[in-house]
């Protein structure tokens, strides 16, 4: 099995003329785990990850693979490679020649760089199509080429970027399970630039949740679902109700939120000090439609509008100072109602399921 790094980013920045990309950030992503960097367009990851490869100088601050201080070192001493969103594969080199490209400096001879090409492509079940050109594949035949290519150097890291934007849902979610496959079978460090939660969620041993330069939260998927950091995070992952008002004490591991003029929640967490702006996130898939409203845990919506998912439904409510507020319940349990928009509901949920996030800035 080939050697894995770990990668170590330290108070690292990227400033472009005025433009802080990545703003000091730093992260220990373990030796032969699955990490994703997730966020919106423009918060920094791609240049965070080019920045590990070496295609794009450190502002501030060190990268490490495994021991050593790879600032200074061009990509191809990092031991690490690359697999960009386009594949870049050559239009007018078949293959063999394309995967066999990056040993050229390497010291081999042709014979035995042709050679270690069709083992890759054999690794990725493309040895049939040895002697054809690029055009000539389909996108996730492509794809596994570009991977061929991209390992060929036996790097203790590989670096993807946005690696299933170009194909169609359908295969994506099959190259997904291909790409998870690879990476615990050669048990090499993976580190994938995405914008969708669900791949991330699917892959990731590590989530790094980023925004605006700077690290919201790092975490296994489990927890960033469970306990999302911040407001943010609860928002971005798209699964939590986020409450904003202002902190009204607490006790016993509760913490009270007060809306001013409305109504007051209880939530896991620590108060901060009295009349301080506070977020609490409240899970979508725990909240209760139905029975007498339980004080600080639930109150009477007004469902503004009902969206059928199948095995789910999202029904959207207004009420007691908050907007918008979310409750995705079974199809069986809201077949069971009568429940349409323009309706009174209790909601209610329990004390475990709301809990307080921080602030970045905190
Ligand atoms: N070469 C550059 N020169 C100037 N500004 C840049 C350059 N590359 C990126 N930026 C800026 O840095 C910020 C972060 O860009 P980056 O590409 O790292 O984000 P991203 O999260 O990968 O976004 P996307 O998902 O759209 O690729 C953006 O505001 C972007 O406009």
């Amino acid at each position: 099995m080939t050697k894995a790094a770990s990668i170590d980013i330290a108070s690292v920045s990227k400033i472009y003329g005025k433009t802080t990309a990545v703003d000091s950030i730093s992260l220990k992503i373990p030796a032969g785990s699955y990490c994703c960097l997730l966020g919106p367009s423009g918060c920094g990851k791609t240049s965070t990850l080019r920045m590990i490869a070496g295609h794009e100088s450190i502002s501030v601050g060190d990268i490490r693979l495994g021991p050593t201080v790879v600032n200074d070192l061009p990509p191809a001493k990092r031991g690490t490679a690359m697999m960009f969103q386009s594949y870049a594969l050559f239009p007018h080199l078949d293959l063999i020649d394309n995967v066999a490209f990056s040993l050229t400096m390497a010291g081999m001879t042709k014979n035995e760089r042709r050679a270690k090409a069709l083992d890759m492509l054999t690794l990725m079940q493309m040895e049939a199509y040895a002697d054809r050109r690029p055009a000539q594949l389909s996108g996730g035949q492509q794809q596994r080429v570009a991977l061929a290519r991209a390992l060929i150097t036996d790097p203790e890291a590989l670096l993807l970027d946005e690696p299933l934007s170009a194909l169609d849902p359908f295969l994506k979610v099959r190259m997904r399970a291909e790409l998870k496959k690879l990476q615990k079978s050669l048990g090499i460090t993976f580190v994938h630039v995405t914008h969708s939660q669900e791949e991330a969620m699917a892959l990731a041993d590590l989530i790094v949740v980023m925004s605006d330069g700077r690290i919201e939260q790092a975490a296994p998927p489990r927890e960033i679902f469970e306990r999302p950091a911040t407001a943010f995070v609860a928002r971005f992952m798209g699964d939590h109700n986020v409450i904003s008002g202002r902190s009204a004490g607490g006790a016993d591991g509760l913490a009270q939120l007060s809306i001013p003029g409305a109504s007051t929640f209880a939530a896991m967490g620590t108060a901060s000090a009295d009349n301080q702006p506070l977020d609490i996130a409240v899970r979508t898939d725990r909240v209760r439609l139905g029975g007498p409203v339980t004080k600080g845990l639930g109150f009477t919506g007004i469902v503004s509008n009902i969206e059928y998912r199948g095995a789910t439904v999202k029904i959207t409510c207004d009420g007691a100072g908050i907007s918008d507020f979310t409750a995705i319940i079974s199809d069986k349990a809201f077949f069971a109602t009568t429940v349409s928009v323009g309706d009174a509901v209790p909601l209610n949920w329990d004390a475990g399921d709301a809990i307080v996030l921080g602030r970045l800035d905190a």
